[in-house]
């Protein structure tokens, strides 16, 4: 690779994004970008009546992600440093689609762009699958309350979603590489062996 890598980790609620960041971060001696989700005012709200708030949920997340990439441009990006990212900005995109309707919908897409055409995109994603048992299993080990109200199907949606938009993703920026470490085969926190694998590759794409 020519240029310091920009890194993201993807995968649906509960796939192990910011476990696997952290660890790689640590492992390769990287600085990582997390995801602030605690101090999100519409979370909660959103999972007791997702049409009501939506909108300002997603909007709340773009302007979040907007700023913190903002940031990361301007720290590690503008000035050749690797960094690792628990999330792709492009995640915005998949919620939105999932979440909003109608002209709503249409203005979020619009927005998305506008904020976010003329930002360097990670050249490598490491994108964790998991099944829906894998990830209600896993979000109630991590026992959040608000996430108590996440429904199976909503969850099924988010899983077929991120097959869609990584397939999406891969054919509209080739030159982007996607890594899809399959959950039911990889289990990089309880097998060492499995995590070392990860992080080999990963070191080998970075030359
Ligand atoms: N491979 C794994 N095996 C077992 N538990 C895991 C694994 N990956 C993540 N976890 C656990 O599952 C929960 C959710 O992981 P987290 O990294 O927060 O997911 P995400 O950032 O994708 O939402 C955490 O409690 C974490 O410790
Ligand atoms: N509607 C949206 N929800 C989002 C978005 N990004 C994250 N989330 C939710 C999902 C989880 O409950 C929590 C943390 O996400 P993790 O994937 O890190 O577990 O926030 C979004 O853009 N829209």
């Amino acid at each position: 690779m020519k240029h310091a890598p920009f890194i993201a980790v993807e995968g649906p609620i509960g796939a192990g994004k910011t476990t696997l960041a952290t660890m790689l971060a640590g492992e390769l001696q990287l600085p990582v970008i997390k995801e602030i989700v605690e101090e999100n005012p519409f979370l909660d709200k959103f999972y007791q009546n997702m049409d009501d708030w939506s909108f300002q949920l997603e909007m709340f997340f773009l302007c979040n992600r907007y700023k913190q990439l903002e940031d990361t441009v301007y720290q590690y990006i503008d000035k050749g440093k690797p960094v690792i990212s628990d999330y792709h900005i492009y995640k915005n995109l998949i919620f939105g689609e999932r979440t909003l309707k109608g002209t709503k919908r249409e203005k979020y897409r619009q927005i998305y762009h506008v904020l976010t055409d003329d930002l360097p995109k990670p050249d490598i994603i490491l994108y964790i699958r998991a099944d829906l048992d894998t990830l209600l299993e896993r979000i109630a080990k991590r026992g959040r309350p608000f996430e108590e109200e996440i429904a199976p199907a909503y969850l099924q949606q988010l899983i077929e979603d991120y097959d869609a938009a990584m397939a999406s993703l891969a054919l509209t920026g080739p030159s982007t590489v996607i890594v899809t470490i399959d959950g039911k085969q990889v289990d990089f926190v309880e097998n060492q062996e499995d995590f070392t694998a990860i992080a080999s590759q990963l070191k080998e794409l970075m030359k």
